[in-house]
């Protein structure tokens, strides 16, 4: 069943003229077709009636017949419908020449976007059967063209059948046409060999024993499917006569794919439904139909019929349509512009030769002192740091320049002094010396960069430029989450503005939403404006962004449901991630109907994240531990920051599950340790001046810089723009011990129960927090003491965010109550 299908790549057998991309060029070419395909059939029809009158005009040259306006015909449609239907009836295929104008209509339909049938398909049928009908009827009236100016089987049909009967005699001529029929029907229409040879095979038995064995396997492998799947497998074990398992999955998921509105631009069979259906209609009403457990062979053409039945009504409710796109809810969405962003390096100033020459002789000074030589030394200028490569000289320990960081610091007199010894795959050792005048790299220019614009990664993330001046990306979607940390006022606000705007820049808000937790309250609060675009948020709840503890709590576990809800669809759909199942959604193999949806990346960013793990310790933890460990292959990507990288806030839970670091400037060489499992970070200069660290890789990169009035810029063009009716809703989180509300026990009540329902009653306030704050309690316990309470009837049941009711409205039949539940 899991077996996946052969993905072969089949080369295109045409591609779009670049022009036809333009939606209004494919609309104009639409009713022209459209109208040409009304005009020529008018002048077929008239070529019937008025072709004998005008045969003789039609006989001269053709510009004489175009242009000698005092040539008229009887033609409806003038000389040059005349011309073309005698040209393509008479000079041609005869009648069959009629056939030119389905192939004119299914273009026609198809340049206005709906896709009813193959066109590959539709020309090569239609004109092998134009080929085929002009021979028969060529054949067949061989001595109208005495009697009549019509050939039937234009010009074309007569040549053949003349050139056939010649070679081959009449007779021959006649099994040409019949061989040439039954080929045509043959590929044309799939399973047209099965109908055919039905009447033949209707007594024969079928090879029992390894027919028989394959059904029972295939029940019982498949019995949790639909009857109609199981249909389908009995009918692909019966119409190829194969034991073949693979080839029998390879029909099954074809099949089903089929349900699913796929796009069949490689199926005839099924662009060709309603012959199919007319097919199983007449079949439908001529067998009787015959129980199959009644007989002990299988009956190969009740279950084939049983299948077509099923496929009609799929394939007459859902036509085959082009390719699902996602951005059409907003297709007039336009992505942000560079003039939103702004040039902040127009004061920067270059690394002054001197500079770098003053900083050769210091460095080489200080390792002299030190008896330490070296054969080469180069520069390389970044924007904030300079690296100088060193290569020492033979037999120098390569600890020894390493501890004299603190000593090269004090002869530059410059903090920030990194030594990197030796520098990976280069075979020399690394100083970095910060620039006099540091660059500030703006967002403009990395965004602009062709290194960020040409990026096909899924979650393209511009973070800024390396010592050698290049542009740093990543993909969000492979880190697969981050941990950002550094000291206050170090660039981490800029930074993560840095990694929203970069993919703001890249993503449309079908594709992409956000879930931003600020404690803090006002780092995010920018992002409000785009709360339609591109955030998501717990229903019924006011503001998208989340500043409540309780509200992080449930929104981390609302989307741990959506993880667990989105592997159930990646597992119905047979993809092993979101973008295999988002490709099959877009090529609409995955039907909607069966709770199929388009599923956006979902990226979660936490700033503070040591807020939350001082006020809910485990209750946060959890969930982003479990979220971090398996949301990658279904979208849910997590960047959580924060400004105290301790080892109680950073624990080893999360570090665990958080492999791709960002630190910025820290206070020590132990913080820098917990964030990055290597010193550095304290060495670094401030000011986004940070160390990347992806699993063994360390790379210091300058961080892009983005003001605020820029993300305000963004944020503004993109409100401005037409929006979803709101957020994305993230599902419902009902808390566990919610669900076995019946087996709540009163008897084995908190100690606080009584407090707490006089509380609740007191203030009419069904609130989990409300409890917390006034018995300061962690949350699970309020939880529980709430759930106690709805147990013994006095609030009502979870709803959502809204607090729950509180059924008991004075303090007296409160205490009626609680004598009962207590006694
Ligand atoms: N990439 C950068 N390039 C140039 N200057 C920067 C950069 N990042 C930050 N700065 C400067 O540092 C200041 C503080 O940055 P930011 O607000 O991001 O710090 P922070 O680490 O978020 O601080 P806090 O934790 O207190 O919010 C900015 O106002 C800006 O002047």
């Amino acid at each position: 069943m899991a077996k996946k299908r052969n993905t072969k790549t089949k080369k295109k057998w045409f591609t779009t003229p670049s022009f036809l991309l333009d939606e209004r060029i494919r609309f104009i070419l639409g009713i022209s077709s459209s109208l040409f395909t009304i005009y020529l059939g008018l002048a077929f029809v008239s070529f019937f009636f008025t072709g004998g009158a005008d045969q003789s005009k039609l006989d001269i040259q053709l510009l004489e017949l175009l242009f000698n306006s005092g040539i008229r015909v009887e033609n409806w449609t003038g000389k040059t419908g005349a011309f073309l239907s005698n040209l393509l009836i008479n000079k041609g295929f005869g009648i069959a020449a009629c056939s030119i104008l389905y192939i004119l209509t299914v273009l026609s339909i198809r340049l206005f976007g709906i896709k009813i049938q193959s066109l590959k398909k539709s020309i090569l049928y239609t004109l092998l059967f134009s080929i085929w009908g002009s021979v028969l009827l060529a054949f067949l009236f061989v001595d109208s063209t005495s009697t009549s100016f019509l050939y039937l089987g234009g010009t074309h049909g007569y040549f053949i059948s003349e050139w056939l009967i010649s070679l081959i005699g009449n007779v021959g001529t006649l099994f040409i046409i019949i061989i040439c029929f039954f080929s045509l029907i043959a590929f044309g229409f799939k399973n047209a060999v099965t109908h055919m040879k039905k009447p033949f095979k209707r007594k024969a038995k079928p090879e029992v024993n390894e027919l028989e064995l394959d059904e029972d396997e295939d029940d019982d492998a498949f019995e949790n499917e639909t009857d109609f799947q199981d249909e389908f497998i009995r009918d692909s074990i019966q119409i190829e006569e194969s034991n073949n398992k693979q080839f029998e999955v390879e029909l099954e998921e074809e099949f089903i794919s089929e349900l699913e509105e796929e796009d069949q631009d490689d199926e005839l069979a099924i662009n060709q439904s309603s012959e199919i259906e007319l097919d199983v209609e007449s079949d439908l009403e001529t067998i009787p139909s015959t129980n199959k457990q009644d007989n002990d062979d299988i009956d190969v053409e009740l279950t084939i019929e049983a299948v077509r039945v099923k496929e009609e009504s799929v394939s007459i409710n859902h036509a085959p349509m082009d390719d699902f796109d996602p951005t059409l809810d907003l297709s007039n969405y336009n992505y942000p512009g560079l003039d939103l962003l702004e040039d902040h390096h127009i004061n920067n100033s270059e690394v002054s030769k001197e500079e770098l020459e003053s900083n050769k002789i210091k460095i080489v000074d200080t390792l002299r002192n030190y008896k330490i030589e070296i054969t080469q030394i180069k520069a390389t200028i970044g924007p904030t740091v300079t690296l100088y490569e060193i290569v020492p000289a033979p037999g120098v320990r390569i600890s020894k320049i390493k501890n004299l960081e603190d000593d090269i610091a004090l002869s530059l007199a410059a903090l920030g002094i990194r030594i990197i010894a030796p520098i990976p795959g280069r075979g020399t050792i690394g100083i970095e010396v910060p620039n006099r005048t540091p660059e500030i790299v703006s967002m403009k220019s990395i965004i602009a960069s062709k290194k960020f614009q040409e990026s096909k990664y899924a979650l393209p993330v511009a973070l800024g430029k390396t010592i050698s001046n290049e542009t740093y990306t990543l993909d969000l979607a492979k880190m697969p989450h981050l941990l950002v940390a550094g000291a206050t006022g170090q660039g981490k606000s800029v930074g993560l503005n840095a990694i929203i705007t970069s993919l703001l820049y890249k993503k449309h808000p079908s594709q992409l939403k956000f879930v931003l937790i600020d404690p803090k309250k006002v780092e995010l609060n920018i992002y409000s404006t785009i709360e339609k675009h591109f955030l998501a948020k717990l229903p019924e709840e006011e503001e998208a962004i989340i500043t409540d503890i309780h509200k992080v709590i449930a929104t981390l576990n609302s989307l741990c449901v959506e993880m667990d809800s989105r592997y159930d669809l990646l597992k119905k759909a047979h993809a092993r991630n979101i973008i295999e199942y988002n490709t099959k959604f877009v090529k609409r193999k995955l039907n909607p109907e069966n709770g199929h949806r388009y599923l956006p990346y979902i990226v979660v960013i936490i700033d503070e994240f040591a807020d939350l793990i001082m006020t809910a310790g485990k209750e946060v933890e959890t969930p982003i531990a479990r979220i971090a460990q398996l949301a990658r292959a279904i979208g849910i990507h997590m960047i959580i920051a924060t400004q105290r990288p301790s080892t109680n806030i950073i624990t080893g839970v999360i570090k665990a599950n958080f492999p791709a670091r960002i630190a910025f400037k820290v206070a020590s060489m132990i913080d820098s340790r917990t964030i990055l499992d290597s010193p550095g970070a304290n060495q670094l200069i401030g000011r986004g001046d940070m160390l990347i660290s992806l699993g063994s890789e360390l790379i210091r990169v300058q961080c892009a810089f983005v003001d605020t009035p820029e993300v305000e810029a963004l944020t503004t063009y993109i409100q401005k723009q037409q929006a979803y009716p709101s957020a994305l809703m993230l599902p419902e989180y009902v808390s566990e011990s919610n669900e076995n509300l019946a087996e709540i026990d009163l008897q084995k009540r908190d100690a606080l129960f009584e407090e707490a329902a006089r509380l609740v009653v007191g203030s009419q306030q069904g609130s989990t927090s409300a409890i917390q704050r006034r018995f300061s309690i962690g949350y699970n316990r309020a939880g529980r003491i709430v759930d106690q309470l709805e147990a013994a009837g006095i609030v009502g049941p979870f709803e959502g965010s809204k607090a729950r009711q509180v059924l008991i409205s004075d303090d007296y039949s409160l205490e009626k109550l609680l004598s009962q539940v207590l006694a």
